[in-house]
């Protein structure tokens, strides 16, 4: 079975951007994440992040227009549900009602050079709110987990996603979310942007709260890594390269300036992605955080 592809890289003009040599920064460096919620003329506070919106499709066409005038080339979708049944197999995550799956091809209808990414996880969609399928004892059942998010991730590019982004950091879900593409020959037409490395941390509490799913018991450790865990940080980008993974994206957490500077001395050849959430609490806190990323790559 062929494991890795370039031309899964080269398909947009974004993504041949960010593969070339960055002598400035760009607009093409920001990534604009956006909540997308069922109700297609909502515009809604998110309370943990004054300043920032869930959107119902048309109110974020008219939110996008002058953004993308302005020279944004490239967005970050999260589905939220509120009227829609969550259940244990997260049934809503791509179906024809889910909130991404309605915007995509209204998106990329009305930006045709927009860059549009899909976080594709189950935790909004399931009813315990955990990023994977679980066995009757409450474990992650990882095997039904990885082919339930292939499912998903498939949905997205099939309705017109550049790229999917699997954050919920189960083993193996690159490679199966690869071999679906292939097999429906989008192999070459949706990359695949992996958070690699990413820390279990009370931080994505506001982004939880954002896109409504906080798990309702337990917490992510046996899923996400133990903050200041360089090896097991080190390892989950090798695993996700190894298995094909277009692009990388490295999380904030403790180790984070160690593992990006590792990633990016071990893995030169792969383009790195560093992502928060913007609004007024972060905007300040992400101030010298670009300045140590500055310094550390
Ligand atoms: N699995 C959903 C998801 N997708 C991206 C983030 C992180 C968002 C952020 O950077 O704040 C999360 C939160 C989580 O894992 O609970």
């Amino acid at each position: 079975m062929q494991s890795t592809s370039l031309h899964s890289s080269l398909h947009h003009s974004v993504l041949r951007e960010w593969n070339s040599p960055a002598q400035h920064i760009s607009p093409a460096a920001l990534m604009l994440p956006l909540f997308i919620v069922e109700d297609d003329n909502k515009k809604e506070e998110i309370s943990s992040m004054p300043g920032v919106y869930r959107w119902g499709v048309n109110k974020l066409l008219e939110y996008l227009k002058p953004l993308v005038e302005r020279g944004l080339r490239s967005v970050l979708l999260f589905g939220v549900v509120s009227s829609l049944p969550k259940d244990d197999f997260g049934t809503n995550a791509d179906s024809a009602a889910n909130p991404v799956v309605k915007a995509l091809p209204a998106l990329t209808k009305a930006f045709p050079e927009l860059l549009i990414a899909c976080d594709v996880c189950l935790c909004p969609y399931t009813s315990h709110g955990h990023c994977g399928l679980l066995n009757a004892d409450g474990t992650l059942d990882n095997d039904r987990s990885i082919a339930r998010l292939a499912e998903i991730a498939l949905a997205y590019a099939l309705a017109g996603a550049h790229i999917v982004a699997p954050s919920d950091m189960m083993d193996g879900r690159i490679g199966s979310i690869k071999e679906a593409l292939r097999k429906a020959k989008l192999g070459s037409k949706a990359s695949v942007l992996s958070y690699a490395a990413k820390f279990c941390s009370s931080f994505y509490g506001p982004f939880r709260d954002a896109a409504k799913s906080a798990p309702s018991f337990g917490d992510r450790k046996c899923y996400q890594l133990p903050p200041g865990s360089r090896g097991l940080a080190k390892r989950a980008v090798e695993r996700d390269i190894a298995e094909g993974a277009d692009f990388i994206m490295v999380k904030p957490g403790l180790p984070y300036l160690d593992i990006l500077y590792e990633t990016k001395t071990n893995f030169p050849s792969y383009p790195l992605f560093v992502y928060q959430v913007s609004g007024e609490p972060s905007r300040k806190a992400s101030r010298p955080l670009g300045e140590q990323v500055q310094t550390a790559l």
